[in-house]
């Protein structure tokens, strides 16, 4: 249980400027059933926003489809409208290869691709045409490297497998992979569990690292960790939304009987 005040940032502010994605009415099926219920939420830019909630859910589902990931799920469906900087993301003009650019994803499981660690990073930078040169490539993949804490570790073997780092370094060099192609905003599904508590440790600093310069949203299983790296938290029960609002507000006080159940342990 979290509740202990002094853990938490000062998250009273407003967050500045227009939200950079704002969900309205959203539902998402899978066939018949219907796994989100009429989601509305602003993600803020400058802000952690943490998606906590039990088992099923629909935290998944729901960050998932902020970047169209469900599109690759034939049964899946979303309805209502989600927009980045004010722009339908489900226009079907849209180019969906450059949303997940903007829009990126860290997973689970940490998921670099069977090449170098170099090569991880250079991939997409590659594909959308961000790099002129080899030292402009370069530098991206340094700069990427460092942004995600990871460059001291790698320097001097960029050319190793990224399968061969350990699962702290691989969901790191997943993270730089996702920075290398200058996302607005990154989308993180439970980073941190199949990562040790030091390698978890490394990732919620290098979240803390990364607030401000992009807008984060992370679901997360842990309460705790939640409390640790985020500002914003929406508890999710029975595919809807139940409350969203500070995180300091949403563990010490709940304005929801439904959030105050989940924080104490009663469920979940
Ligand atoms: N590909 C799919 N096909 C059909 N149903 C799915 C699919 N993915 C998820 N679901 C269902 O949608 C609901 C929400 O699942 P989702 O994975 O989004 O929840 P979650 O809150 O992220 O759960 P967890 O915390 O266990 O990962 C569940 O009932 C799940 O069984």
């Amino acid at each position: 249980m979290v509740t202990q005040t002094s853990q938490f940032e000062d998250d009273s502010a407003a967050p500045s400027g227009p939200p950079k994605m704002e969900a309205q009415g959203v539902s998402v099926f899978y066939g018949d059933k219907k796994a989100i219920d009429d989601v509305s939420i602003d993600i803020p830019t400058d802000y952690v926003t943490a998606f906590i909630g039990p088992s099923g859910c629909g935290k998944s589902t729901f960050l998932r489809s902020l970047n169209r990931m469900n599109d690759t799920i034939p049964t899946a469906r979303v309805e209502g409208t989600i927009k980045l900087d004010g722009d339908d993301i489900y226009d079907p003009k849209l180019d969906v290869v450059q949303l997940r650019a903007r829009v990126g994803m860290v997973f689970q499981k940490p998921n670099p691709f069977p090449k170098s660690i170099y090569e991880n990073i250079a991939y997409g930078p590659k594909i959308h045409g961000l790099a002129s040169s080899k030292d402009a490539l370069d530098e991206v993949v340094e700069r990427s490297l460092k942004r995600a804490g990871l460059w001291e570790e790698v320097k001097d073997r960029l050319d190793d497998s990224g399968t061969a780092l350990s699962g702290g370094q691989q969901q790191r060099l997943c993270i730089a992979r996702a920075i290398a192609v200058d996302p607005e905003v990154i989308l993180m599904d439970e980073p941190c569990s199949a990562l040790d508590p030091i390698a978890t440790a490394r990732i919620e600093e290098l979240i803390h690292d990364l607030r401000g310069r992009y807008a984060i949203v992370i679901v997360t299983h842990s309460m705790q960790q939640a409390a640790r790296v985020s500002q914003r938290t929406a508890f999710f029960h029975l595919g809807k939304m139940v409350e969203f609002g500070p995180t300091s507000e949403i563990f010490t006080n709940p304005k929801k009987e439904r959030t105050k159940d989940y924080i104490t342990g009663r469920y979940g």
